[in-house]
């Protein structure tokens, strides 16, 4: 794993943004996956920019998104759906046909989730940007969870829900309940970029640099990845 030092937050979103938009160069039909949180926001406005005043033909990209709450509709204001159309593909010209979501109101769960792993199959992931969670999550991969797992649901651990009910207004509000890639799914990814942000982060960075590799920490499924960039600031460096 590649560790990118950054000081500042402008920093850490235009190197994850320069990685993206270099595999969105190099590739004819570049396949990206995409993460939600507060930590890509930056990123993706640095990519809007980039895309925007360059002659990539956008009609060419793929989007796939990590994850989504179970229960919540893709215009609700919470949903990744609409955190992504928000954040970045409204800003854009990528057509909604090249754009997978998964549906937080999917009737059967369980052909939303074996069509995505086949359509993520298909595809073929050029690039996957992360996050990560205080516990070490990735999408929404908690503790425990295998690495063979593939797009699943999943009860969302009390800490996440913790964390995540700052966009709610009541913790009641936050689904217990959530669609995510599974660590297999990510790892099938050429390249991975993950971005590590601020002091309560700190504890996940050291887990995962570490290099220790073990299913109570999800993130450590990457220490068996070939090509992945961690892009921390000082704050979760500790420096
Ligand atoms: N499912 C998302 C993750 O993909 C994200 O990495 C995490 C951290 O988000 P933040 O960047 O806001 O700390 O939040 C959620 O749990």
């Amino acid at each position: 794993m590649k560790l990118v030092k950054v000081s500042t937050y402008e920093e850490m979103s235009n190197e994850a943004s320069e990685i993206l938009f270099d595999v969105i160069k190099e590739n004819d039909k570049p396949v990206i996956g995409l993460a939600t949180g507060s930590t890509p926001e930056g990123t993706y406005k640095a990519l809007i920019e980039k895309l925007n005043s360059s002659d990539v033909n956008q009609n060419d990209i793929t989007t796939f998104n990590l994850d989504e709450y179970v229960g919540l509709d893709k215009d609700h204001e919470q949903s990744y759906s609409y955190y992504m159309h928000e954040n970045f593909f409204n800003h854009v010209s990528i057509p909604e046909e090249n754009i997978h979501l998964l549906n937080g109101k999917a009737e059967d769960a369980e052909t939303e989730v074996t069509a995505y792993e086949a359509a993520i199959d298909q595809a073929g992931l050029d690039v996957q940007l992360l996050g990560i969670g205080r516990n070490g999550h990735i999408a929404f991969n908690e503790p425990g969870t295998s690495f063979d797992s593939v797009t699943h649901i999943v009860d969302l651990t009390p800490e996440t829900i913790e964390d995540n009910s700052r966009f709610f207004d009541d913790l009641k509000d936050v689904p217990n309940k959530a669609f995510t890639m599974g660590l297999s799914s990510i790892m099938k990814a050429e390249k991975i970029v993950i971005l590590i942000s601020g002091e309560n982060k700190k504890e996940a960075l050291a887990e995962l640099l570490s290099g220790e590799v073990s299913e109570n920490n999800p993130a450590s499924v990457l220490n068996n990845h070939k090509d992945v960039t961690i892009i921390a600031d000082t704050a979760a460096i500790g420096e």
